[in-house]
């Protein structure tokens, strides 16, 4: 199997200007999306680029703000936060937590003590929930009840090698293994997170590589996102690539013989 790494242009119709960064977003059951921008949990609604307020976290942390988050099967959106950074990956030292935001609108916090809150997702029978902690260099795994969005038993299923460097955004594939995008690494690996093993890797031509996740046709392409920031002039004529979206598309070859 191989495997090559294209660019896309990123098209986006019409745009929502916001107040703070915008860190991740997700579909709403009711129509348009909810993000999480700064430390609120939003619900965005592209047609009048309006952004209406549901929750707010970490009141009295000034300096912190969101980043990864996603949506769980039963509509509870997780988000973590984590101090700005002054440089990537330069930061005051765990100020993060981890929260949901529920249907109902509530937050609940998980925990905190999170330096960068980043990748996460649940297996395919919504037992287990993945996180990855950045500076931890650790992908864990919780158990995890869908009926009441609890999470326990925390433990480690892979520990980044050197050269990976810094896990970042993470997705979960049609056969339960985990994809994770490594920061400064320029590459997503895919693990198995029942042996603690990496099975693949797909390296891209930039180094800041920041999340993945599947799409098109039948899910059967990868899109990777990377990093500009961070980047010095010299470094950007080297990857002038680096802030744009790949789209990976796997070729099965066959050989006969
Ligand atoms: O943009 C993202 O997806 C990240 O989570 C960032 O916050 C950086 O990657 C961080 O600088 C290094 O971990
Ligand atoms: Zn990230």
């Amino acid at each position: 199997m191989t495997m090559s790494a294209i660019k896309i242009e990123c098209v986006l119709p019409g745009n929502c200007r916001l107040d703070a960064p915008v860190s991740s977003v997700a579909l709403r059951q009711s129509g348009g999306y909810v993000a999480t921008i700064g430390t609120k949990f939003c619900a965005l609604n592209w047609e009048d680029q309006s952004a209406i307020v549901l929750a707010t976290v970490d009141k009295d942390k000034k300096n912190n703000r969101f980043n990864d988050g996603k949506v769980d099967p039963a509509g509870r959106y997780f988000a973590g936060t984590m101090a700005e950074e002054t440089a990537p990956a330069v930061l005051e030292r765990h100020q993060g937590s981890l929260y949901s935001l529920f249907p109902d609108h509530h937050v609940e916090k998980y925990f905190d003590q999170v330096d960068i809150s980043n990748g996460l997702d649940w297996s395919l029978d919504h037992k287990i929930f993945y996180y990855i902690d950045s500076l931890s260099y650790s992908v864990d795994a919780f158990d995890y009840d869908l009926q009441t969005g609890k999470i326990s038993n925390r433990r480690s299923v892979y520990k980044l090698e050197k050269e990976e460097q810094i896990p970042d955004g993470m997705c979960i594939d049609a056969e339960g293994k985990l994809w994770v995008a490594c920061y400064n690494g320029g590459r997503v690996i895919r693990l198995d997170p029942q042996t603690g093993k990496r099975l693949q890797t797909v390296k891209l031509p930039v180094d800041k590589t920041t999340s993945c996740c599947f799409g098109g046709k039948d899910y059967s392409e990868m899109y990777v996102t990377c990093a500009r920031d961070g980047i010095d002039p010299e470094g950007l004529l080297r990857q002038p690539e680096a802030g744009g979206i790949f789209k990976v598309i796997w070729q099965f070859l066959f050989l006969y013989g």
